[in-house]
């Protein structure tokens, strides 16, 4: 399963840094937002912290426009992906970079008749919003599994980027499940890191150890 993490903040980079086996760092308006410096400048420095996949969202609301402002920011990483709102507009852009080889996403995806318009369209990402729809008793899981079931009946290459996850749990349910990717808030990454039973284990073995050196002078 590709590993993102959802965020621009320049202490979060500094610590994904260290972890090079993930995938890159997705973005999208609202997490730009949080960052007092231009759009350009913050990729940029995203993109200096990462080796991975830097993911951009159009802002423009035209098809011809966010094809155009897609150009633009593609050149601004090693390796874009660009990400469409899932609409008319942002499918027919998504089709035209697609064939000129450039990654494209579809994010904000809610119903499966999209899912189906996106693995027509053979897109090399979509984002179900999984949180979001379990805050409205969607089931995000039961979604994002009969996403993958239309996608293998179009033979499409499309991947599944699990978007907006709100605990750890969600993050293990899809890699148990084998889905592609996903994309985890920088809390929820920490997270992961943590388990008490860990952190009370590793206490009891330092002060054994600290015992037993001591023990030895
Ligand atoms: O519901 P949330 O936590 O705001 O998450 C929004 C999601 O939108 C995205 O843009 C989808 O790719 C991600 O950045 C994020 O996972």
């Amino acid at each position: 399963m590709e590993i993102y993490l959802d965020t621009a903040n320049p202490d979060h980079l500094q610590f994904a840094s260290k972890f090079p086996f993930l995938n890159g760092i997705t973005t999208n308006p609202s997490i730009i937002a949080k960052e007092k410096d231009s759009f350009k400048n913050v990729i940029k420095r995203i993109n200096q912290h990462i080796q991975g996949k830097v993911w951009m969202q159009v802002t423009e609301t035209t098809a011809e426009a966010m094809y155009q402002e897609a150009i633009e920011l593609k050149n601004w990483v090693d390796h874009p992906v660009i990400k469409l709102p899932m609409n008319e507009d942002g499918l027919e852009a998504a089709y035209r970079l697609r064939q000129e080889n450039i990654e494209v996403n579809m994010t904000l995806i809610y119903s499966l008749s999209q899912v189906v318009l996106a693995a027509k369209a053979d897109v090399n990402y979509i984002s179900p919003y999984i949180g979001r729809m379990d805050d409205q008793s969607l089931d995000g899981q039961t979604f994002i599994k009969h996403s993958k079931e239309i996608i293998q009946s179009f033979g499409a290459s499309t991947k599944i980027i699990g978007a907006s996850i709100r605990n750890t749990q969600v993050v293990a349910d899809l890699a148990r499940y084998g889905y592609d990717a996903i994309t985890i808030p920088f809390p929820i990454f920490k997270k992961m890191f943590q388990s008490p039973l860990t952190t009370e284990g590793l206490a009891v073995f330092q002060s054994d150890w600290e015992k037993y050196t001591t023990s030895l002078k």
